[in-house]
């Protein structure tokens, strides 16, 4: 049997939540169209009869920004890469870009065999399109082996899986097999909350926004959930609430649906929000909120 840990990295948007859960079959990740929404680390585990392949989801390293909120992002980026086994890096088909000569200069470092996996082919009707590139990256000689897949159509992944494996070191499931997940569940709580936000708020309120949990209490029944939705400025704050409480009535409407199916138990959920100002450029309230590492 194989079993290690594996590093997905790749800059923000380029698709390693929407790979997380083609690989493991479910939905643990938030996928959005903007960028720079994973902000925490994410064990993903995927075990079958070849072995267990633990995949840790990294925020995406990238330039510019010296923000509180871009530090913790880069920060937790790189310590991923401590005492993984193997690293996935994952780029654009559209090829390399700025940011990704960091990422490269990070993967260097790290001294780990590296699969680079070329995403998003289903966008090229050519795929001959991708060979220079392919070229070029050969040429660099860092990478164990450069796979083309479609992270969303599910497109070269077995592939992608086995040379996974074969890279992985052999040994016993470090996990039981069943679990999926390091995370409690009410990490999965506010992830979905912010997720129902981010879709129903996508341009308004952007990066200035976090989701705590206050109160999880559970019954054989009934989970009773009180969170609390941090925002920098009184303004964000109506635009949360919306007209006559629209917005987050609707969100709250959405989230529980969706934690009814998740928790399998009939859910209460209570949706405060507060001002918390310039929460996302201050470490100490970085830490009160839980970015700590
Ligand atoms: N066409 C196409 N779109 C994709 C593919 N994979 C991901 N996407 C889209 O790209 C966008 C970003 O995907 P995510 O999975 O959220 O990207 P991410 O790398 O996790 O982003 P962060 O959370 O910002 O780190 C979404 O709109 C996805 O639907 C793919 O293979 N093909």
């Amino acid at each position: 049997m194989k079993s290690g840990y594996v590093a997905l990295v790749g800059r923000p948007n380029v698709g390693k939540s929407t790979l997380l859960n083609h690989l493991l079959g479910q939905k643990l990740s938030i996928v959005s169209r903007r960028p720079q929404t994973t902000r925490h680390r994410i064990l993903g585990i995927k075990t079958d009869e070849r072995g267990q392949a633990i995949y840790v989801d990294t925020p995406g390293i990238h330039g510019g920004g010296q923000r509180a909120m871009n530090r913790y992002l880069n920060r937790t980026a790189i310590s991923s890469l401590l005492g993984v086994d193997l690293i996935v890096w994952l780029v654009d088909q559209a090829g390399w870009l700025p940011d990704d000569a960091l990422v490269m200069a990070r993967i260097k470092e790290a001294k780990l065999p590296v699969i680079l996996a070329i995403n998003k082919v289903d966008r090229l009707n050519d795929k001959d399109v991708l060979l220079p590139f392919v070229a070029e990256a050969d040429a660099l000689g860092m990478f164990s082996d450069i796979v083309p897949i479609s992270a969303l159509k599910g497109v070269n992944l077995p592939v992608l899986e086995k040379r996974i494996l074969a890279l992985l070191p052999e040994g016993e499931p470090i996990y039981p097999e069943d679990q999926i997940s390091d995370r409690p569940e009410r990490f999965f709580v506010a992830e979905i909350i912010r997720e129902k936000l981010f879709n129903r708020l996508a341009q308004e309120v952007p990066h200035a926004l976090t989701v705590q949990i206050e109160q999880y209490k559970e019954s054989q029944t009934l989970v009773r959930i009180h969170a609390v939705i941090w925002v920098e400025r009184e303004g964000q704050k109506a635009i949360v609430i919306g007209k006559s409480g629209e917005v987050l009535k609707r969100v709250g409407e959405a989230s529980r649906k969706d934690l009814e199916r998740m928790l399998e138990r009939r859910v209460y959920l209570e949706l405060w929000v507060k001002v918390k100002r310039g929460w996302s450029d201050s470490e100490r309230a970085l830490q009160a909120l839980g970015y700590a590492e």
